[in-house]
């Protein structure tokens, strides 16, 4: 608990998150994306999204693009700066969980200690972490947005894969190769794994 936090005393609701998960008809946990930028988390969110929309499930996607925009534009790539990205996008994506959805958080998040912190907010069965692994010669073939061009033409600092680590992940609950498999069968293993984890 933070220091400023002392002083303050939670304030129970009338509804919890079973009635929420209830009303809704289905679980509510966080799948975390991780990998290089390019990998295609950002894509793989979007599909996923969909085709659980499709299927009446309600999510909410977590973009770092997206977050950096608003509630964390004043943050940059440094590792302190990448940390509390991380502490309060895993703040915001419990809250989407206690919500009853299912939050879908698209972050390098590249440091490994970093990834634990945001495991740790949550319960064991909460939080399913999915290594989204590509090669750092094909993510940066894709570029889609021409950062990595710009980085080692040394006009972006600290960017992860050339100025800066990525920690591949140890222990994940999922790895998706999307150098070797579609964005739609890269989806298709996210959603069977669920399923057989009987938590759609
Ligand atoms: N220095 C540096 N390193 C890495 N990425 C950079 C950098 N500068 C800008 N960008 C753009 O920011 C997006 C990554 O933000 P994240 O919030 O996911 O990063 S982190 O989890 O805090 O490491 C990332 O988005 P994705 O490409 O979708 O991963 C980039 O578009
Ligand atoms: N299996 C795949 N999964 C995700 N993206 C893929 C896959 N195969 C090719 N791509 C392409 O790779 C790029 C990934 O970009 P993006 O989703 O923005 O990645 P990230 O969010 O990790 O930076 C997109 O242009 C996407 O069409």
């Amino acid at each position: 608990m933070g220091t400023s936090s002392k002083n303050i005393v939670w304030h129970h609701g009338a509804i919890d998150r079973r009635e929420r998960q209830r009303i809704n008809g289905h679980g509510s946990f966080a799948l975390w994306l991780t990998g290089l930028s390019g990998s295609g988390k950002s894509s793989i969110a979007v599909e996923l999204e969909n085709r659980l929309y499709h299927e009446g499930i309600r999510t909410y996607i977590l973009d770092g693009d997206n977050i950096r925009h608003g509630l964390n534009n004043n943050l940059g790539f440094s590792p302190e700066d990448r940390k509390e990205n991380l502490r309060r996008v895993g703040e915001v994506a419990k809250l989407f969980v206690e919500a009853g959805l299912i939050s879908i958080a698209a972050f390098i998040s590249p440091y490994h200690e970093d990834r634990g912190m945001v495991r740790n907010m949550f319960a064991a069965n909460e939080f399913i972490e999915i290594f989204v692994s590509c090669s750092l010669e094909q993510c940066e073939e894709r570029d889609p947005k021409g950062l990595y061009k710009r980085a080692r033409a040394g006009e972006i600092r600290d960017f992860t894969g050339i100025s800066a680590p990525y920690e591949v992940p140890l222990n994940p609950e999922l790895v998706i190769e999307t150098d070797k498999y579609s964005v739609h069968e890269c989806v298709d293993l996210i959603v069977s794994y669920l399923k057989q984890k009987c938590l759609l």
